[in-house]
């Protein structure tokens, strides 16, 4: 057991009565601040995560507010808890490796301090001996006494090893099983590893998986801020000025290297917003297909939360064209509303209603996208926890929706318009195979070559398909269909 008396993070006792507040008077709206708020505020983060599906990058922003949390102590809360999950799979077979029983039997208030301190011991500059006692702090207060024993114990076999020779300990053979080999070492799920292989074109069965752990070894990359500057509303050059530099590809996009996004003016007036550069140039893409006639009305029929929405709609104001955003669930129609807010010439209308029940007629549009819901495996960056929440059938379940979605679109679309078909996913399911699907019924539709609306962008054309890869682009896996209806 740890010596408090040597922890450097030993709790300073608090006086008994009189609330410990100078003058004695105590604040009842104003929860105290946490002992150690970096590593606390990381273990309810991932405890949330584990409990109840809680979203880690919109939950950690809430308490970092609320507890008042800046500076070092922010910087290293977040590291802590977005390291823990990107790597929560490897530490998982580490941690099944230190403890006689099954993983799977820990409860679920204990396991993720377990992974909170390998993260430390095996990931971070932090000494193990305090990782392992700072941990144990925390489990004493949130697990108590009995179930903060078992952490210490297990902690301390995981500093046995370092984290290379942990994997050697507990990965599978890599020429005798890769993806089993690549799913500990880069902390995926297997099934996943697998559809990866395949949406790259490689062979999962082969042991030769370059470019499918270039892909995996990038999902656990910290991604950069990219900011889009709204057309007529901003510039790229303002947010240059304020702090941002000069992105690769969107000529919309600015990176910010570091700091709080919501800091910049621009973004701060829904000028500018954060937004993915694949996500930018899907969008973009869309409006440089050329149609014959009319070029006035737009739609968006997935909108929320809106941040291609708020793009088409600068860019179909200054074409004197109109865009007509739809959202099925209110509250996401809402950002869309924002997100669309003072467009120019004021382009951007919302509606809440479902796409699959179209409200328009038929050949009302000359532009439509469709960026259906997916399992979001292009995102995995920004959300490391949804890899464990997606099952091997997630994909096939959402299938029909897409399909349903893909056809309204056409449907929507005139003669001779176009419609682009988005996923945030290069699952081949929800991309490749749903179009192949829609247009086995259909003699009404000719397939574009989306790369030739994307020049600016390198080794991005997947057949007629566009397909953004994080390791090769630095981007979201977006993935993108062109399709003109004759
Ligand atoms: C992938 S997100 C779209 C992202 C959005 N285009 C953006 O760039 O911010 C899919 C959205 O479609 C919405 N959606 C799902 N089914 C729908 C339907 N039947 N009709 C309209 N919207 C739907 C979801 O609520 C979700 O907000």
């Amino acid at each position: 057991m740890t010596d408090r008396s040597r922890s450097p993070y030993r709790p300073s006792r608090r006086p008994k009565g009189g609330g410990g507040q100078s003058g004695g008077k105590k604040n009842p709206a104003t929860p105290p601040a946490p002992r150690d708020p970096a590593r606390r505020t990381a273990y309810d983060v991932l405890r949330a995560v584990e409990e109840r599906d809680a979203y880690a990058n919109l939950l950690l922003p809430t308490l970092l507010r609320e507890r008042n949390i800046t500076g070092r102590d922010a910087a290293l809360a977040t590291e802590l808890t977005y390291g823990t999950l990107r790597l929560q799979g490897t530490y998982d077979a580490i941690l099944d490796a230190c403890i006689d029983r099954s993983l799977k039997s820990v409860d679920k208030e204990a396991l993720p301090l377990l992974r909170l301190g390998a993260h430390q011991q095996l990931s971070t500059n932090i000494p193990p001996h305090a990782a392992v006692s700072a941990t144990v702090n925390i489990a004493r207060r949130v697990v108590g006494h009995h179930r903060a024993r078992f952490v210490n114990a297990v902690l301390r076999k995981v500093s046995a090893r370092d984290l290379d020779a942990w994997l050697a300990v507990v990965a599978p053979d890599r020429d005798a099983d890769a993806v089993g080999h690549l799913a500990v070492v880069h902390s995926h799920p297997r099934w996943m590893v697998n559809a990866l292989a395949a949406a790259l074109g490689e062979d999962p069965k082969s042991s030769d998986l370059t470019e499918t752990e270039q892909l995996l070894a990038a999902h656990n990359e910290r991604p950069r801020v990219t900011l889009v500057a709204k057309p007529g509303r901003a510039s790229v050059a303002d947010l240059i000025e304020g702090g941002a530099t000069e992105a690769r590809y969107s000529p919309f996009a600015a990176y910010l290297p570091e700091g709080d996004p919501a800091l910049l003016r621009e973004v701060r007036q829904r000028r500018a917003a954060v937004q993915d550069e694949a996500s930018q140039l899907v969008a973009l893409a869309l409006t440089r297909v050329s149609v014959e006639g009319a070029d006035a009305r737009w739609l968006d029929m997935c909108a929320g939360p809106g941040g291609k929405a708020g793009l088409l709609a600068g860019l179909a104001g200054q074409r004197d064209a109109r865009l007509l955003a739809v959202e099925v669930q209110p509250a996401r129609a809402g950002l869309v509303a924002q997100a669309v807010q003072r467009s120019v010439r004021d382009a951007g209308r919302v509606v809440v209603a479902d796409s699959t029940r179209p409200a328009w007629r038929d050949g009302a549009f000359d532009r439509v996208l469709v960026d259906v819901p997916c399992t979001g495996m292009g995102a995995l960056r920004r959300r490391p926890e949804s890899r464990w929440r997606r099952t091997p059938h997630t994909a096939d379940e959402l299938a029909p929706l897409q399909r349903d979605l893909l056809a309204r679109a056409l449907d929507a679309t005139r003669s001779g318009g176009v419609v682009a078909y988005v996923t945030c996913s290069p699952h081949l399911s929800e991309t490749r195979s749903v179009i192949e699907d829609v247009l086995a019924d259909r003699s009404d539709v000719t397939v574009l070559r989306a790369a030739d609306f994307l020049d600016e962008v390198p080794d991005v054309a997947a057949g007629d398909y566009v397909q953004f890869w994080p390791h090769r682009h630095g981007t979201d896996a977006m993935f993108l269909a062109l399709l003109r209806k004759n």
